[in-house]
């Protein structure tokens, strides 16, 4: 009678038993109140300005199961020929209601381009507010996330995987470049991982470690409890040597970052209990299980042995034997599909640029800088080797420049990485190291130096610009030799509604054969010191006159903000791992507001106030 009388609570019968209540009537039980009335609560929150939400979009999942239960109950409970019509009543009301919330769903889910395949997907939810109700989000989050950071509300991948991620659903997640994908899972471990619990709880693997210090930076920015619920990017002195260190490592740390190549090399030596790791993350997902990583994946997702382990794979492109692979381990899996699959960021302004032979390669550069261009920018070229021979051609040129590749050591790829964030390089070459994953949040223009070796390349190389609703621009310089691949990224560029021309999607299709052959057998380009000779020879004026320009901004940009240059001394081979584990030691121990607060600029970008163009000192360049 107890429960008849709570569910009831507002509700008058009549002498018959017959609830007396109208649509009007303040006398429902609250919760239908609301929802069958389609008002809104006082403390609801309000909509963005200027923005309609879809109507009753604010009924929640918990409220619909409420009512559903309280039908139930009363059904049970109240017998009677016309209670039994006022039962129904609520009943197709509350059936009305669930094809109304299924419309909105559908609308929103249509208004964002978000696609979804599986079974019982929860709905999108389209404020922080929502999601900070959802996940009890720690207030320090949300005062980072509004007041500081300023995300006016969640991305599309944001809307969608939080409460995917948080209905513990495995989850396949496919959304554009720098569409936000990595807040998407960083939300929820933060708030699943309980701090107060021993053991990992969590992993997120990802393939680089540059991708990697920029994850940890965004998960120490937004951690509530940084001294309690660590977490720990895995390298080398962080690799205990011994099982009482090991018990101390893996009881300290709640969640891992790592590369899968070394969590893999641990593992091997020693014995990390992961039973407790419920979660695991892997970033950029089709190059891990593409690469020479999937060996090493598989090992760590069958280390954790937890049999309620959630795994949510991430990335911006995914070829559908890939995904069929990572199928097979996924228990009632969700796919997402935010924008569109396999495609570059519709932020992106696409050009392709013919340049007839390499010659021709380094006039088009100076074409660029000729015409104008807003630095900072991204230079790819096809490997180390390549990205030497064109440092050496700009700086001779007196172009100040940078240059990351995998054989650098880590110590100045952190640095290089730090300087190009902070506006103190504006040019950097690159490898494809660089492709994927990273975060340079005000990128203005990237150049394909080399032409890209695959179509997914293409799409990473291109999406580190027109990040986070930014626009971009991306050139793509092409050779007589590379013209039997155009078709393909003429078609990328179309489908994001770039103008191409119409030869070129009348070439023929290169098929995926071609493209593997290529990504294997990478083209051969001629040296640079011969085109470099025969270039100078044709020195233009106008050019020289432009670099001038562009050196002399470089020097009032230097003088009026840069600080002190930093001396890039090349460490002794010997020294080189502890360098860049003293660069990252600091970052370990970042629980101090003021270091947060440090972050938090980047993340916002803090090269924004940077006037055109910035420049590394003579210090810089040195190799
Ligand atoms: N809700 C949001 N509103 C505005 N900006 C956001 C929001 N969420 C994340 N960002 C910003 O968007 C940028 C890109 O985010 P992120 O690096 O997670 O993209 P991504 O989808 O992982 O890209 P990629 O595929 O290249 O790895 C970051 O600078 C991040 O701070």
């Amino acid at each position: 009678m107890d429960i008849f009388r709570e569910l009831t609570r507002g509700i008058k019968f009549d002498k018959n038993n017959k609830i007396k209540c109208s649509d009007k009537s303040s006398k429902k039980p609250s919760e239908l109140k609301y929802i069958l009335s389609g008002k809104k609560r006082k403390n609801e929150n309000t909509e963005e300005k200027g923005e309609k939400r879809p109507k009753d979009d604010y009924v929640t999942d918990e409220e619909v199961e409420k009512i559903k239960k309280q039908i139930a109950q009363l059904k049970e409970s109240i017998t009677g020929e016309e209670t039994a019509e006022e039962v129904k009543d609520y009943e197709d009301r509350y059936k009305a209601l669930i094809n109304k919330k299924t419309e909105v769903v559908a609308l929103m889910r249509k208004k964002f381009k978000i696609k979804v395949e599986g079974d019982r997907v929860p709905p999108p939810l389209d404020s922080f507010e929502k999601i900070q109700n959802l996940l009890k989000l720690d207030v320090s989050i949300m005062r980072r996330i509004q007041d500081q950071i300023k995300f006016k509300r969640p991305t599309p991948i944001q809307m969608q995987a939080i409460p995917i991620i948080a209905k513990k659903r495995d989850l396949i997640a496919l959304a554009e470049t720098g569409s936000g994908k990595s807040l998407s899972f960083i939300l929820p471990l933060l708030c699943k991982v309980n701090p107060d619990v021993e053991g990992v709880q969590a992993i997120v693997l990802a393939p680089t470690r540059e991708l990697l210090i920029q994850l940890y930076k965004q998960f120490m920015v937004f951690n509530p409890h940084p001294k309690k619920l660590k977490v720990k990017f895995l390298r080398r002195k962080l690799i205990p040597k011994d099982q009482t260190e090991v018990d101390h490592f893996v009881n300290n740390c709640k969640i891992l970052l790592s590369t899968p190549l070394r969590l893999e090399s641990v593992l091997k030596e020693l014995d990390l209990k992961f039973e407790t790791v419920r979660h695991i993350v892997v970033d950029e997902a089709d190059a891990m299980f593409d690469m020479a990583f999937l060996p090493q994946v598989d090992k760590i997702i069958k280390h954790c042995t937890n049999p309620s382990l959630q795994k949510s794979y991430f990335s911006a492109t995914m070829q559908p034997v890939i995904e069929e692979m990572l199928r097979e381990n996924m228990s009632d899996p969700v796919k997402i599909i935010c924008g569109l699959k396999n495609a570059t960021a519709g932020s992106v302004e696409q050009k392709l640029v013919y340049c007839g032979s390499e010659e021709g390669k380094m006039y088009a550069l100076r074409n660029i800088f000729r015409e104008g261009f807003t630095p900072p920018m991204l230079i790819f070229v096809q490997n180390k080797q390549r990205s030497m021979e064109l440092y050496k051609e700009l700086i001779v040129e007196g172009i100040s420049c940078n240059i990351i590749h995998g054989d650098r050591i880590k110590e100045q790829r952190d640095e290089v990485v730090m300087k190009f964030r902070t506006g103190k390089i504006s040019l950097l070459i690159c490898t494809d190291l660089m492709s994927r994953g990273i975060d340079f949040l005000n990128v203005n223009y990237v150049v394909n130096y080399d032409f890209p070796q695959s179509i997914v390349s293409y799409i990473h190389r291109v999406g580190r610009t027109g990040r986070a609703g930014n626009q971009g621009t991306a050139l793509t310089l092409y050779t007589d030799s590379d013209i039997e691949y155009l078709r393909s990224i003429a078609n990328l560029m179309k489908k994001s509604g770039c103008d191409v021309k119409p030869w070129m999607l009348e070439l023929k299709n290169p098929g995926r054969k071609k493209w593997k052959e290529l990504e294997k057998n990478p083209k051969k380009h001629m040296k640079r010191e011969t085109i470099s000779t025969d270039i100078k020879k044709n020195t233009n004026k106008k050019f020289m006159k432009v670099i001038k320009d562009f050196s002399k901004k470089c020097k009032k940009y230097n003088s009026k903000f840069a600080d002190k240059p930093i001396k890039s001394k090349a460490p002794a081979k010997e020294e080189e791992e502890e360098l860049s584990d003293d660069v990252l030691e600091e970052l370990d121990e970042i629980s101090d507001e003021e270091e947060r607060e440090q972050l938090r600029k980047e993340m916002q970008g803090g090269m924004n106030e940077i006037p055109d163009y910035v420049d590394d000192s003579e210090d810089d360049n040195s190799i």
